[in-house]
């Protein structure tokens, strides 16, 4: 398909393609966090420079916020924007119902508060990312830093009584230091390999104190584009049940970004 994308970085980029022809004049746009997200709103920034679009967005990170303004978008804050009509975002696992795990990059506290605030939220994924059921990708869980190691101990403890496979967790590190989100929390990362009642599991993992949210996403996604590495996109629409296939040419236009 590119000669210089691999395989995964081309699916993102078709399913990020796919996506940004979602985004109609005036929408006011959720801006997730990511690889993905990044192709997203480049690709974003090319449709204002080319076709004038007009779009307000909300980013999900610092980092994201850098790009948008790079690329033209309009950057707002949620409480400026209020309400959103569309959040583009990645993922790390979603499976059939459309529930994700999210947070590989640590950005999950504000990518959930944006894409909760959205009439719709869209994910963007190569296919990689589908799974029978979540759980293999470590699930993350944003903690305050005053008495993390506390909260990680009720944690553990907490999933010792649930119906879920392995139990450990760990501080994840930037380099020799704890690792620090846009928000100044850490992030403890669960290896569970299964996750039973991933519902559950989020409402137990939320009512801990310290734990100021999880990176699981239940009934929070509506539509998923997942990219192939020779350019196919199948779009999945969980409340019609549509499932749209096609192709996404690279254009001229895209060498810039390749
Ligand atoms: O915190 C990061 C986000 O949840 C990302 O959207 C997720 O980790 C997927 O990232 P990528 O598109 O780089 O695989």
């Amino acid at each position: 398909m590119s000669d210089t994308l691999s395989p995964i970085d081309t699916a993102k980029f078709v399913a990020a393609k796919r996506a940004v022809e979602f985004v109609e004049d005036g929408m006011k746009l959720g801006l997730g966090t990511g690889s993905t997200a990044a192709w997203m709103v480049k690709l974003l920034g090319e449709r204002i420079r080319t076709e004038g679009l007009r779009v307000t967005g909300v980013p999900t990170s610092s980092r994201t916020a850098a790009l948008a303004r790079q690329v033209g978008v309009n950057v707002v804050s949620l409480d400026e924007a209020k309400w959103l009509d569309l959040t583009i975002d990645g993922a790390d696992e979603f499976d059939p119902d459309l529930n994700l795990i999210k947070g590989g990059g640590g950005a999950l506290l504000q990518e959930k508060i944006v894409a909760t605030a959205s009439d719709q939220m869209l994910v963007i994924s190569d296919i990689s990312k589908q799974v029978e059921t979540l759980g293999a990708f470590p699930l993350p869980v944003e903690v305050i830093p005053f008495g993390w190691q506390t909260s990680k101990a009720l944690v553990e403890e907490a999933l010792s009584s649930m119906d879920v496979l392995g139990e450990t967790s760990t501080l994840r590190m930037n380099g020799d230091r704890a690792f620090v989100t846009d928000e100044g929390n850490h992030i403890i990362d669960l290896h569970l390999q299964r996750i039973g009642n991933a519902r559950q599991l989020s409402l137990v993992l939320n009512q801990i104190p310290g734990v100021v949210e999880n990176g699981l996403f239940i009934d929070i996604c509506d539509i998923v584009i997942i990219g192939h590495g020779d350019g196919r996109v199948e779009a999945r629409d969980i409340n019609t049940g549509a499932v749209e296939e096609g192709h996404v040419e690279l254009a001229e236009s895209d060498n810039i970004f390749l």
